[in-house]
């Protein structure tokens, strides 16, 4: 099966621990908790998602090095700094694999992931991103950051605080409510340190 992208872009990473960093984003079509269409919003496992990740728009890689080296090029202006590749979707567990990896790091790119968890991760990655939703199982406790959007009904922030990641960031879910969901994760945030308050950088400063 080839590798199917949406859309390939250079931006700021606005979420997370890494937020303001540089970076190449790669998001790939399709995701197993929503079909991206809007008349299935209300009966999908995840209602709130904020992307479009339908369709191929960015083209279907058969070969991972032909892929990568499209991402490559969008980063070969910047001058300095690590060279930093975001894989997201859509879903990128179902289609990111130890040959895209090694793909992605033989031009040079260290490996980021957003993930919702469900999908066991590949060999390669560098940096994992666990985004929990409602209703999905959870099939990867550890990672780098956990960041859960906050408030889903139902989902108790405690219950993962367990888990073995290095950060905790609770980000407001973003929608007709965003002013009072920021209100309430900072309020969160201001009784439990542990996590800590997550905004999305991008969208408040008008990127990509
Ligand atoms: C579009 S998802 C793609 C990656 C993966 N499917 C996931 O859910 O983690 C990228 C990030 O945006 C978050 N996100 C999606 N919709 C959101 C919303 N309405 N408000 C805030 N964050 C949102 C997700 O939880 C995830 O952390
Ligand atoms: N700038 C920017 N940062 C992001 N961090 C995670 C994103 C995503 O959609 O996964 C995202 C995105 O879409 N844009
Ligand atoms: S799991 Fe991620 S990509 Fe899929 S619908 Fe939810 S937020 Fe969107
Ligand atoms: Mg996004």
């Amino acid at each position: 099966m080839p590798y199917a992208t949406k859309e390939m872009f250079y931006s700021l990473q606005g979420e997370g621990a890494q937020a303001g960093r540089a970076a190449v984003f790669c998001r790939f079509t399709g995701c197993n908790l929503w079909s991206g269409r809007d008349s299935d919003r209300e009966k999908a496992i995840c209602k709130f998602c904020d992307t479009d990740f339908v369709g191929a728009d960015a083209g279907s890689f058969t070969d991972p090095n032909d892929l990568a080296a499209a991402a490559m090029s969008l980063w070969s202006h910047a001058e300095g700094g690590r060279p930093l590749v975001i894989c997201t979707g859509g879903e990128p567990l179902l289609q990111l694999d130890e040959k895209l990896c090694a793909a992605f790091h033989a031009v040079g790119f260290e490996i980021a992931v957003e993930t919702n968890g469900t999908q066991p991760r590949c060999p390669g990655i560098d940096w994992l991103c666990v985004s929990p939703k409602a209703n999905a199982p959870l099939q990867v406790a550890e990672g780098d950051e956990l960041k859960l959007v906050f408030p889903q009904p139902g989902v108790d922030p405690q219950r993962f605080v367990g888990l073995a990641f290095k950060h905790f960031f609770l980000q407001p879910m973003d929608g007709d409510d965003v002013a009072a969901n920021t209100v309430a994760a900072t309020e969160y945030c201001l009784k439990h340190p542990q996590w800590r308050l997550g905004l999305q950088l991008h969208k408040i400063l008008g990127l990509r």
